[in-house]
């Protein structure tokens, strides 16, 4: 199923990412989490775990050291065993003060091994959506973003939540028992307080991880508006236009609504806090009160009094972190079930159970009554397509703005797939492919190409991993791309770093700072890394020339014309100059193919494309332009 925004808020999509709602707490992100810990490191997990726990005794240990000690010295017991005892309980405080620092360490490893093998599973899962349907969705955008964030640190904060609490569970069962053993009375009640302080911690910490939630998009756009304001792209129109404060206006507005948010919640934890620390002391007075009264009485011994005194500031204490460490395990758990989500998420387009092997264009590509629209709530843009690309043949794709051309595109690399109709590759529905042998057998330059801040070697390189190989097919794609001559002229040639992101004190120009280029040679670059993916059934060039100046323009189609020859390829372009000597031109309008043929027939008719083409020829002669229709000259 596709997933867009609007299938989102139509309901679509819910299934696997939730409605936006809180999902509920399970113990699946618990287990998930100990194995991403055993299988990052295990041994460092286990020394983990039997350190956390046993230091969760030592302090019921030390108590009952104290007692022992304060009941010997009022009994007159002999040096030795006074000496052997406070040895004992000298040792009980060094292990309890060296053990908090050996776990950090060991929790800072595991938080770094299981972060770095949280990462590669999310980003690997991440490879496995087919389209693009996902990465449009805000929703998912959000649960991205947590899962990215809660991928890092939520294993970490997760075992550390647990078995904090578990640790906390020891200490105060090892309390409560002494207490028990000297005061029944004084324990129950002592237990009567603990559990509502339980309970009012973890409320609290649901409505944290609530209101987390609730800001995520508000945070996002923050970001959104943070990158704008520091990116060079933005910088001139942001600059020239004067927006900068504007932008900053509705940046801070988000990070003010985000901050009312968190603060309404810490002004609820504090008059909480505060009251059950208000109660906790009032208890442990009352307890004190009582203990003194008892050992005037005979009732207790000094002994007595002292573990008792340390099992009332324990219980408080433990109870303390207990709380804490659930609340911190509950929001870790919750945080977590992002990353599982995302990590385990079916794929957005159906992949078939056993998929066929693509074979060798031989026949034709064909679109047979395509209807496409992005979601259900959204207009069509393609409204039952008919169109044959036959294997060896060139095709243009010819129509406005927003007619639907790189939608087209985009059905035809199984980005999306068509609400209705079919695509045949050889006459097989493509669906029964796997995705990403189908677009093996492609290449393309898309009208919004990616420029990667990397070297112009890995630039076109990244067209086919294979050409590491062989060097020369680099050099040739460059050439075939017209950018060769540009590289080489750069300081370090093929290697030199086609931007200056990574590079301090950038704007100096020795031979290892990166280089910039102009757009136009951008372009090149891109064209470059798709023709290095030589030896492909399917060649798409959506706009290949948008940037380059008439002459370039000129020579670059000239060169593409020759690399087509005999190769099934779609190329669309505004600039009719360039599609006229493709075997085939197809219109498209109003989201159906409404003419098609070559230019000479085409030309002879009186339809769209021999209109636009002679409006086109018109504005570089002295001829009147000839007279738009209305839809034309939108
Ligand atoms: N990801 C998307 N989600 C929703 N609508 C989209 C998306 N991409 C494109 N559209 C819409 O689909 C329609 C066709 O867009 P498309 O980019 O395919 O047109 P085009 O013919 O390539 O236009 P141009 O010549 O301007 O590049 C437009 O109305 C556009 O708003």
């Amino acid at each position: 199923m596709m997933i867009t925004k609007d299938s989102e808020e139509a309901g679509e999509g819910a299934s696997r990412f939730g409605r936006g709602g809180w999902p509920s707490l399970d113990l699946n992100p618990l287990r998930g989490a100990l194995s991403l810990g055993f299988e990052s490191a295990g041994y460092k997990l286990i020394t983990y775990i039997v350190l956390d726990l046993a230091s969760g005794a030592i302090p019921v240990a030390v108590g009952w050291l104290s007692k022992i000690i304060f009941d010997d010295l009022s009994r007159g017991a002999s040096v030795q065993t006074l000496v052997t005892l406070a040895v004992g309980l000298a040792l009980a405080g060094v292990v309890q003060a060296v053990i908090p620092h050996i776990l950090e360490y060991l929790r800072a490893e595991l938080e770094r091994a299981t972060g770095t093998l949280a990462q590669g599973r999310l980003f690997s899962s991440l490879a496995l959506f087919v389209g693009l349907g996902p990465f449009e969705n805000p929703s998912f955008l959000d649960k991205l973003r947590l899962a990215k964030q809660s991928g890092r640190s939520a294993p970490g904060a997760i075992l550390q939540g647990s078995l904090g609490a578990v640790r906390s569970g020891i200490t105060i069962t090892g309390f409560l028992g002494s207490l028990f053993v000297l005061a029944p009375l004084m324990s129950a009640f002592i237990v009567a307080f603990a559990l509502p302080v339980l309970i009012a911690e973890i409320a609290l910490s649901r409505r944290r991880a609530n209101m987390l939630w609730r800001i995520t998009p508000r945070e996002r756009r923050e970001i959104f508006f943070d990158q704008m304001l520091s990116n060079v792209d933005a910088a001139k129109e942001i600059r020239l236009f004067g927006t900068g404060s504007f932008l900053l206006g509705r940046m801070q507005h988000e990070r003010r609504a985000a901050d009312d948010a968190k603060r309404s919640v810490d002004r609820h934890e504090l008059f909480v806090q505060s009251l059950l620390a208000f109660l906790g002391a009032l208890v442990a007075g009352v307890g004190l009160i009582w203990a003194i009264h008892a050992a005037m009485s005979g009732v207790l011994t000094m002994g007595d009094v002292a573990i008792f005194v340390a099992a009332v500031a324990g219980v408080q204490t433990s109870v303390a972190q207990l709380a804490a460490s659930i609340a911190k395990a509950h929001q870790a758990l919750v945080m977590f079930r992002h990353y599982q989500e995302v990590s385990s998420a079916e794929p957005d387009l159906e992949r078939a159970p056993d998929p066929l092997p693509v074979p060798c264009l031989t026949d034709a590509l064909e679109l047979r009554d395509v209807w496409f629209r992005y979601s259900d709530d959204q207009p069509w843009v393609l409204k039952g397509v008919d169109l044959v690309i036959p294997q060896g043949r060139s095709l243009a794709l010819v129509g406005l703005n927003g007619a639907g051309k790189s939608t087209l595109i985009k059905l035809l690399c199984r980005f999306y797939d068509p609400t209705r109709g079919v695509i045949l590759w050889d006459g097989v529905d493509i669906r029964n492919f796997a995705p990403e042998e189908l677009r093996q057998k492609m290449s393309a330059v898309f009208q919004d190409f990616m420029h990667y801040d990397l070297t112009a070697r890995e630039n076109i390189l990244l067209g086919d991993l294979s050409a590491m190989e062989d060097p020369t097919r680099v050099v040739e794609a460059a050439r075939k791309a017209g950018v060769h001559r540009t590289i080489a002229a750069f300081p370090l040639g093929y290697d030199t770093l086609v931007t200056r992101t990574f590079f301090a004190g950038s704007d100096n120009d020795d031979a290892i700072s990166g280089v910039l280029l102009s757009g136009g040679q951008m372009q090149r670059l891109a064209l470059a890394r798709a023709l290095v993916r030589d030896r492909r059934d399917f060649l798409i060039l959506d706009e290949p020339a948008a940037g380059l100046d008439a002459e370039a323009e000129y020579e670059l189609h000239s060169q593409l014309r020759d690399f087509r020859q005999g190769r099934t390829s779609l190329l669309i372009s505004h600039r009719l100059g360039s599609v006229r000597e493709a075997d085939q031109i197809a219109v498209l309008s109003d989201g159906c193919i409404v003419e098609q043929g070559a230019h000479l027939a085409l030309m002879a008719g009186s339809g769209v494309y021999s209109r636009l083409f002679s409006v086109q020829a018109a504005g570089y002669t002295e001829e009147s332009v000839p007279e738009l229709t209305e839809k034309a000259s939108q």
